[in-house]
Parts: C-alpha cells; structure tokens; sequence
C-alpha cells in the first residue's frame, strides 16, 4: 500500500470512530448528572469476557457522568448452590419457595459471592464499586408476600415484597462518585430476613431514586410477544398494555415485567428489558439510537404527571425509623 493509500485508509477508520462517538454526544448531554439502576440478572452473568464487558460498561458511565447503581440478582447462581448441597429449587410465578435453609443460602450467595465478585470485576477499573445488601442501613424493608398463580394467593415463605426503601446511604455513595453495587436481601418489618427478587428490588430503588432509567440485563432479546412459541420480540409497551399482558406472562418474566411497570407507573421515565448476551448491550442502549431489547414507557406524553395506578415512589421511600 503506498503510504497515500495508508493514509487515506486512517482517515476512513477514524471517520467510523467520531461518527461512532459524536452520536453519543446528545446521550451524554442529556444523561450527565442522571441516576440510572442497572438491573444485572444472574443469567447475564454467563462468560467472563460477557461480566468484564459488563463492568467496563458501568465505568464507563460512571466517567460519563451518570450516576449508576447495580442491582443484581443470582438466581441460577443460587440453585447450583443449593444443588451442591442437594436441595433441589422450586418457582412459584417466578418466585423462589424459600425456606429458612433456602434463606440462609440465599444470603450466603448473593451477599458473600455473587455481590463481591461483580465488585471486583468493576474496581478492576478504579475504587468504583461499594457492595451492599438491602439489610444495610435499612436500605429495603420487606413485607413477607404470596406469589400470584391464575389470581390466587401461593404462600413461597420467606419472599418479601419492599414496603420502604431508605435511599441516604446509596445517595451518599453516589454523591462522592462511587457506583454502589446491591444484593437484593432485605430486613422484614418483624426483624427476620427476606428474599427479595432482584427485579423487584431494582425497581424500588429507582423510584426512590428518581432514576431517569431502569435497564434490566437478561438472558433473552427483550419480552417475546408468543414465548416459547416464537421469537419476535416486543420493542415497546405503555404501561397500560403491560398492565393488560402481565396475566398472560409465565415464570421469570412475571416479576419482570411486574417490576418495570412498578417502575414506571411510579414515575420512572423508561424502564428497559436488555439481552445481557450482548457485549456491552448497557453502552449501546444507552448511548446509542440502536432500538434494542422492549422498553416500557408511560401512557401520558413525556411531562405530564403520572395518572397511572399501582404503588409508586409514594409509597415506598421511607424517611428515618
Ligand atoms: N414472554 C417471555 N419473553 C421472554 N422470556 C420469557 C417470557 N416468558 C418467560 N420467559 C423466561 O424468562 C426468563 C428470564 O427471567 P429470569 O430467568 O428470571 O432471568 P434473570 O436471571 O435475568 O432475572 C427467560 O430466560 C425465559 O426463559
Ligand atoms: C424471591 C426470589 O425469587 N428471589 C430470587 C433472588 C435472586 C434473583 O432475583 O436473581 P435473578 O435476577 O438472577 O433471577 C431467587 O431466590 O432466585
């Protein structure tokens, strides 16, 4: 290649790149100084090269300016432990049966494994990552709740539902630049442990946040309009169509779909169902004009208050107890 030719060839490279980055420019205007929870599912947590992609995502949004808290979950990470010990796991509409053992176990992994490892992955990059569980400082108090199957009431033991969310200690860790990472146990109203889906959890912190987004890593593109029939996958909702979906939905994607439409009746902007598969599928959502995964949006146009029902910020952020 003659050395014009080579040149030229640069030119072209860097060309894909500014485009690449100048089409960030607005995101990150609009995005600088907003909170976003990140809902990380354990069945995003799959390969490594996937959780590194993942952390460096994270970082790179807190360097955008974007105040980023992780929620994450660990379910499958659950079951292979309890496998090992030979417990074998049941679901009730998407909800663990969680005995006192299964508790412990709970606890042990999502707070003692799986919230240290995705601190670690991300303060590869720099003193980033505080890990905590819903039971410090009061963060998540919970309800002990029944799962719903076809309108009935299920008793799944010690599963709670997040009554108040005491947000100071995330926002002071997010006011001195530090990207909390949260396990989705909480303290019940009686003292006792519960355990909360990580969905669930992920969506009460962003009300009381006032997170401008909740984006929720999966193991699937987005929510399948005919699953597991077929793969065609709803791009958008109002909340006033989920609200009409959500009797026909099955297993995961119950708490789900419930917790993004908690989310987003409450105030929420824009919650967002992602596929974790994709490398760096949090930066593209973000910062890009790709229309990736199934965004729950609003009925009423941007602006106008929220005339949409179920249990908002109002109920859930708490003061001092
Ligand atoms: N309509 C649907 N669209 C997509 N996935 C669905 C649907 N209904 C049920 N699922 C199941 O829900 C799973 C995601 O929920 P879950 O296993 O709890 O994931 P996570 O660990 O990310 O929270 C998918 O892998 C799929 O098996
Ligand atoms: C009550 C309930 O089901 N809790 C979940 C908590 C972890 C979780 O939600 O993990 P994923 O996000 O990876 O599914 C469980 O025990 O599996």
């Amino acid at each position: 290649m003659t050395r014009g030719a080579a040149a030229r060839a640069r030119g072209h490279a860097a060309l894909t790149k500014t485009t690449v980055l100048i089409e960030a420019l607005p995101w990150l205007s609009r995005f600088h100084g907003a909170t976003m929870v990140i809902k990380y599912g354990g069945n995003a947590m799959t390969r490594p090269e996937l959780r590194e992609a993942f952390a460096a995502d994270i970082v790179f949004l807190r360097y955008a300016g974007i105040r980023v808290v992780v929620v994450h979950g660990g379910g499958p990470q659950i079951t292979a432990h309890l496998e090992r010990l030979g417990v074998a796991s049941t679901f009730v509409g998407g909800l663990r049966v969680t005995t006192p053992e299964t508790m412990d176990v709970v606890r042990m992994v999502l707070v003692g494994q799986v919230n240290r490892d995705v601190v670690g992955l991300i303060n590869n990059h720099g003193p980033f990552a505080v890990g905590l569980s819903g039971e410090d400082a009061n963060l998540f108090t919970a309800r002990r709740r029944p799962a719903l199957v076809n309108g009935e009431e299920v008793d799944v033991g010690l599963v709670g539902d997040v009554v108040r969310v005491q947000p100071e200690t995330v926002n002071a860790l997010l006011d001195s630049g530090k990207v909390p990472v949260v396990a989705s146990v909480a303290r019940g109203l009686d003292g006792g442990v519960y355990n909360v889906n990580a969905d669930t959890a992920a969506a009460v912190l962003a009300l009381a946040l006032g997170a401008t987004k909740l984006v929720v890593l999966t193991d699937v593109e987005g929510l399948y309009a005919d699953w597991p029939a077929s793969d065609e996958v709803i791009s958008e909702l109002t909340v006033g169509e989920l609200e009409r979906l959500l009797p026909s939905l099955s297993s995961g994607m119950i708490p789900k779909m419930e917790a993004c439409l908690r989310a987003v009746a409450g105030g929420v902007p824009q919650a967002h169902v992602l596929d974790g598969r994709v490398p760096h599928a949090v930066l593209l959502e973000v910062f890009t004009d790709e229309g990736i995964g199934t965004l729950i949006r609003p009925d009423r146009p941007a602006g106008q208050p929220s005339g949409a029902g179920g249990p908002g910020a109002a109920d859930i952020i708490g003061g001092e107890s």
